[in-house]
């Protein structure tokens, strides 16, 4: 059942920049991934749905309230991890969480205490509730981040870019986190980090240049590019003559060796061998098909 839809949002910023551009999106509960480059329009859309900015044009409607209308009912239901949730005081997890929950309008003090140390639970941060959270590293400073957008049980969640900066193992730990809450409510994970969405969100859309330009199951979305991904070790000189040449959508360094990964429907030429597509193939063939088509746009 669709709970957030978005139609027709449109932003422009005074220095001319488009950053969204008749962006259309229907999100059912779970988690969502929203994938993009820098400067695709992703924080730009994280900041209007949780209303601390306005489109020029279009509507966002959550649970059939009509947000631009009514946006407090809107905060309400919302949680949001800022890509900039920075500030870090002096004071201790159990404290600013206590305090937060206040400012979230959690009256009663009793209910307040039990919700704030039941997220520090689930949440791995009950040991160090005493710490103060300026000591926290950015692994702990993110799943507080988590903590602080659980509060009074929102229906919709927002984190935008969560994972950037994180090591692995901290990685693993805030997916874990992150897949526990998706289940009954609508969660938005904003990233760059295709990764992220292949390990946590069962639906997705890819943004570029403030577009929607893909959207769908990662699973589905993958199996459409079977047979269209081939993949060649080249010398790193002829790199220029093979985007020239192809479709070349991506290259990696294998083994200490450079592949290209090119699309196209049938064997670009000889040496090539096909690969099965990862959703890595998937973003940048989108990429690159959405490049593709501003350039012909602007000849
Ligand atoms: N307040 C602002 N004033 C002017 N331009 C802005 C403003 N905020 C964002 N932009 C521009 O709008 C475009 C989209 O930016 P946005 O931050 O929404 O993208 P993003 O996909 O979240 O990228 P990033 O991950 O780098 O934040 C970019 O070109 C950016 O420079």
């Amino acid at each position: 059942m669709v709970r957030l839809k978005i139609q027709q949002l449109t932003k422009s910023y005074q220095n001319g920049v488009k950053a969204l551009n008749d962006v259309n999106l229907n999100i059912a509960n779970g988690m969502f991934g929203l994938l993009g480059p820098n400067g695709a329009g992703k924080s730009s859309l994280m900041r209007t749905l949780a209303t601390l900015q306005l489109p020029d044009a279009g509507q966002i409607h959550f649970d059939g309230n009509d947000v631009l209308q009514n946006p407090q009912e809107m905060r309400n239901k919302l949680g949001y991890l800022p890509q900039d949730f920075g500030v870090y005081p002096k004071v201790s997890a159990f404290d600013l969480l206590n305090h937060l929950a206040v400012l979230k309008g959690l009256q009663n003090k009793n209910e307040r205490k039990e919700q704030v140390l039941s997220l520090l639970q689930q949440t791995n941060l009950f040991e160090v509730r005493k710490r103060s959270v300026s000591t926290f590293s950015g692994g702990m400073r993110q799943r507080f981040g988590i903590a602080q957008a659980l509060l009074g049980n929102p229906q919709l969640i927002i984190v935008d870019e969560p994972t950037a900066g994180l090591d692995p193992q901290e990685r693993n730990r805030f997916h874990d986190l992150l897949s526990e809450i998706g289940e009954d409510r609508v969660v938005i994970l904003s990233t760059h980090i295709v990764e992220d969405v292949n390990d946590l969100c069962p639906e997705m859309a890819v943004m570029a240049g403030g577009k929607l330009i893909l959207q769908g199951k990662p699973t589905e979305l993958t199996q459409n590019l079977n047979g269209k991904i081939w993949r060649k070790v080249i010398d790193k000189v002829d790199l220029i003559s093979y985007s020239s040449a192809f479709n070349v959508i991506s290259t990696r360094i294998i083994s200490w060796k450079l592949h290209v990964f090119v699309l196209a429907e049938q064997l670009p030429a000889a040496g090539f061998e096909p690969v099965y597509p990862s959703l890595e193939d998937v973003y940048f063939s989108s990429l690159f098909g959405s490049a593709n088509q501003n350039l012909e746009a602007k000849l």
